[in-house]
């Protein structure tokens, strides 16, 4: 991708469907009884690989562009896949996956591409194996492939170490096969997508601050899913927007779930201008509105509790930082360092290239910020969030930008290009 710098972004964008969201009405839709209908689901690869998976085990999916229906034959009507199933690059698939499917009565691998084999996995199956799963890492090292043979499964009251969405919600779905109650308390509480849209389908999870309760059902519904414009592809528009001189946004009813919005919080923190416009709640989601003008941003302190319901978004944050005046500090962030790539590592060695003054820490990074940014030849190392954070800091800089192996942004936002194009002016 080449990014030339520009002098001003205007116009109104409606971003892709929620990631998360996406995924899960897939999964949940499959496990229902009768036929769930999707609009506004997000086609890029990672859910299209959620939806490869459940067609191999039988589940009859219809997709045309972002309207999916989805034929769900209950909690007992997956069948054996006729080969292992392959997740990409998706973490979310992976570990949610699993959860599922350690309540089934066939045996199944599961893999995925070159990153997805390096991310740890012991964090599900340490859980779904205390829940009596047989499930196992096939080189023995914690990472995929993973293994998994059918076992009755028992409930959990789990503790869990990270505030992680993925963790929490392997073991809610893995609790739907043990007829019976279990607990996930976590450190802080993670995105709840999964509590909500399990409720929305029939399921019985309560939530209690950070702890949260899945009681016994017989089986899920099937129901009508509206996925609300992800937030974490939006927050590429609101750096874009409070960077670039002149600008003017509208970003159309983005999911702004209060375990998501930690960026909204901090772009303001910063002097960023973001009006949050409009308020509704759509299947128990919260969206609005986005409006986002050019802004004098300023250093700020990101850390703790906000850290899950921003962790997508730190890439990107590290490039408003480095358009802003003094010093940014992000710390307990140590989860960056196992996503698609270490994004802490990856971050800072791309950003250096463009003359930014940021610096790795143990945990997260420090960004001085006013220095004058150059367009730079980058690498995105195959993460969509690296790539596109990177584009959001070219679009400032002095000089034309390349970023090689942009074609990662398709994991979670095919048209960003496009998107991107239909608001510059030059
Ligand atoms: O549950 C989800 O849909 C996700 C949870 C987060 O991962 P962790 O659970 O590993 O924090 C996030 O980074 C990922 O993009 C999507
Ligand atoms: C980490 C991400 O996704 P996943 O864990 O599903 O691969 C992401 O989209 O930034």
């Amino acid at each position: 991708m080449h990014i030339q710098p520009v002098k001003q972004l205007k116009g109104t964008l409606k971003v892709p469907g929620d990631k998360s969201i996406s995924h899960r009405s897939i999964m949940f839709g499959a496990l229902a009884k009768g036929t769930t209908t999707v609009e506004g689901f997000l086609t890029g690869e990672d859910c299209l690989s959620t939806i490869a998976c459940f067609r191999q085990m039988g589940i009859h999916i219809e997709q045309v562009q972002d309207k999916v229906t989805i034929q769900g034959k209950g909690l007992y009507g997956l069948t054996k896949p006729n080969s292992i199933l392959d997740v990409g690059n998706s973490g979310t698939t992976m570990r949610l996956m699993s959860g599922i499917l350690s309540g089934q009565s066939f045996e199944v691998n599961i893999t995925g591409d070159a990153s997805i084999r390096k991310r740890p996995m012991d964090r599900i199956i340490r859980p779904l194996t205390s829940m009596n799963a047989n499930i196992s890492s096939l080189s023995g090292n914690g990472l995929a492939p993973l293994s998994i043979k059918p076992s009755l499964l028992k409930p959990i009251d789990y503790i869990s170490p990270v505030a992680s969405a993925q963790v929490k919600s392997s073991i809610l779905l893995a609790n739907l096969y043990t007829g019976s109650t279990s607990t996930v308390k976590e450190p802080t509480l993670s995105r709840n997508h999964s509590e909500i849209m399990l409720n929305h389908f029939g399921a019985h999870v309560e939530i209690n601050g950070s702890l949260v309760t899945s009681h016994p059902i017989k089986e899920l519904f099937a129901n009508h899913v509206v996925v609300p414009s992800d937030i974490s592809s939006a927050a590429f528009f609101m750096v874009a927007g409070l960077i670039c001189p002149n600008s003017d946004l509208i970003l159309k009813d983005v999911g702004i779930n209060p375990t998501r919005d930690g960026i909204i919080h901090v772009l303001k923190e910063m002097n960023g201008s973001i009006e949050v416009i409009d308020k509704r709640v759509v299947n128990g989601e919260p969206i609005a509105d986005l409006h986002i003008k050019s802004s004098k941003l300023k250093g700020t302190i990101v850390e703790g509790d906000i850290i899950p319901t921003l962790i997508d978004e730190i890439p990107v944050i590290a490039v408003a930082a480095a358009y802003a005046e003094g010093t940014t500090i992000i710390k307990d962030a140590g989860e960056l360092k196992v996503k698609e790539t270490n994004r802490i590592d990856t971050m800072v060695s791309e950003l250096k290239k463009m003359n930014i003054h940021i610096e790795a820490t143990a945990d997260g990074m420090i960004i001085v910020g006013g220095n004058r940014i150059q367009g730079a030849h980058v690498q995105s190392y195959d993460d969509h969030r690296v790539a596109m954070s990177l584009a959001i800091a070219a679009l400032g800089a002095n000089g034309h930008t390349r970023i090689e192996n942009s074609g990662c942004i398709a994991i979670s936002y095919p048209t960003f290009e496009s998107d991107l194009s239909s608001l510059i002016h030059i």
